[in-house]
């Protein structure tokens, strides 16, 4: 370690409150950009992180984590989708989405229509993925130690039809979720193969972590926009764009506040990444009533009714049913 960041570690370690500032000027810490004063209010004191991971993650809403996840790992979540797709195995709860193109139109060609499975925390096979030991090790450093999986994915983005819909508009993930403090939640997004431009990897806004959840609606694209797929309104297409390209296994942990997306799939292949959002079990549910969320409530709610046959389902205890500990304390939500 350079003494450059042994010093930086230091004051770190010395930090025990989220608002002390911390003072680093350009040569102290040269992947900081032109920021001197940084508050260290995204992530959490312990020693997990290096310096220079925690503010490029302060700074930038974003964190990838190198070969995380083992190939053998990843291979035991492609066999069990592969075994939801054929319909061998039934899992409560479980949504299994396909691509707008796909669902409108009258053929459809079986495993190859799937897009996404949404809610997979009854299939102990695909929850794994939400308990593996070094995944909650990073997890820890936003959330700390009382840890909820609030929302599981495994997305299989298809080859684009020919309409653009397999882009996922730029969006905010806290646009969906009525829990807080923004903070303490993260998102933890692994790569099941080389994910690259070509077939769609995900696109970042870096740094907009540090702006307020914007207004989301149904992008306005010509060749139909998937159910739920919200994206930023007035999204501008000149803000500067990071692609993150990542190989098998390579983790990227991000801020949901932080604006992403993710290109179509150029290539005849299906692009597969397995996701969690993680929150601490200290969080608690707020009422979006007259807020910008009111328009999502809304639509969720009534997936939700015919899901479970209830009407009158509330949008908090949607979440608090899916919600499953995975570290600490259930304490709260
Ligand atoms: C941070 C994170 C939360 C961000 C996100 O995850 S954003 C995405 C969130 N997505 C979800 O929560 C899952 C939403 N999807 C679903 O609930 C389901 O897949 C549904 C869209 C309701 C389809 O349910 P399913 O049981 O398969 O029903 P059917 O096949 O009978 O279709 C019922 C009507 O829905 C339509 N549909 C199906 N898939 C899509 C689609 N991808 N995009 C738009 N419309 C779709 C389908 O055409 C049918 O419409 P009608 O024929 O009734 O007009
Ligand atoms: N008009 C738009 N409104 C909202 N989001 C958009 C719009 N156009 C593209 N996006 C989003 O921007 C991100 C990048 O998409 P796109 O497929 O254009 O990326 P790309 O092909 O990697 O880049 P390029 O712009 O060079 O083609 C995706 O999240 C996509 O859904
Ligand atoms: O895998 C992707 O394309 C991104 C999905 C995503 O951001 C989401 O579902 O919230
Ligand atoms: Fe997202
Ligand atoms: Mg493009």
């Amino acid at each position: 370690m350079s003494r450059a960041a042994k010093r930086l570690k230091m004051v770190l370690n010395h930090l025990d409150h989220p608002s002390t500032t911390l003072i680093a000027s350009s040569t102290s810490a040269p992947s900081v950009s032109s920021h001197c004063t940084l508050p260290l209010r995204y992530t959490l004191d312990n020693s997990i992180l290096t310096p220079g991971q925690r503010i490029f993650y302060e700074e930038n809403g974003f964190l990838l984590i190198k070969n995380l996840v083992s190939a053998e790992d990843i291979e035991k979540f492609r066999t069990e989708f592969e075994r939801i797709c054929r319909r061998e195995v039934h899992i409560p709860g479980l949504i299994i989405m396909r691509d707008v193109v796909i669902a409108k139109s009258e053929f459809v060609p079986d495993q190859k229509a799937v897009s996404k499975l949404q809610d997979f925390q009854e299939d102990p096979e695909l929850f794994c993925y939400c308990s593996l030991p070094q995944i909650l090790k990073y997890v820890e450093c936003f959330t700390g130690p009382n840890i909820m999986a609030m929302h599981t994915m495994l997305i299989n983005k298809p080859p684009d039809a020919g309409k653009k819909t397999s882009r996922h508009p730029m969006h905010q993930d806290l646009h969906y979720f009525p829990f807080r403090p923004a903070d303490r939640i993260v998102c933890a997004w692994t790569a099941m193969e080389h994910i690259h431009q070509r077939n769609g990897c995900l696109v970042v806004l870096p740094g907009t972590h540090r702006g307020t959840l914007k207004e989301h609606d149904y992008p306005e694209w010509e060749g139909g926009v998937n159910k739920m797929y919200h994206g930023v309104r007035d999204y501008n297409p000149d803000l500067p764009r990071v692609h993150l390209e990542m190989e098998k296994g390579d983790t990227v942990f991000f801020h949901p506040l932080l604006i992403h997306g993710s290109g179509m799939n150029q290539t005849q292949g299906f692009r597969k990444a397995i996701s969690c959002h993680y929150a601490s079990a200290d969080c608690y549910y707020i009422d979006v009533k007259g807020t910008t969320q009111e328009k999502i409530e809304k639509e969720v709610q009534e997936i939700a009714a015919r899901k479970y046959s209830l009407d009158n389902i509330k949008f908090q205890d949607t979440w608090a049913l899916r919600g499953r500990l995975v570290q600490g304390e259930r304490t709260s939500i």
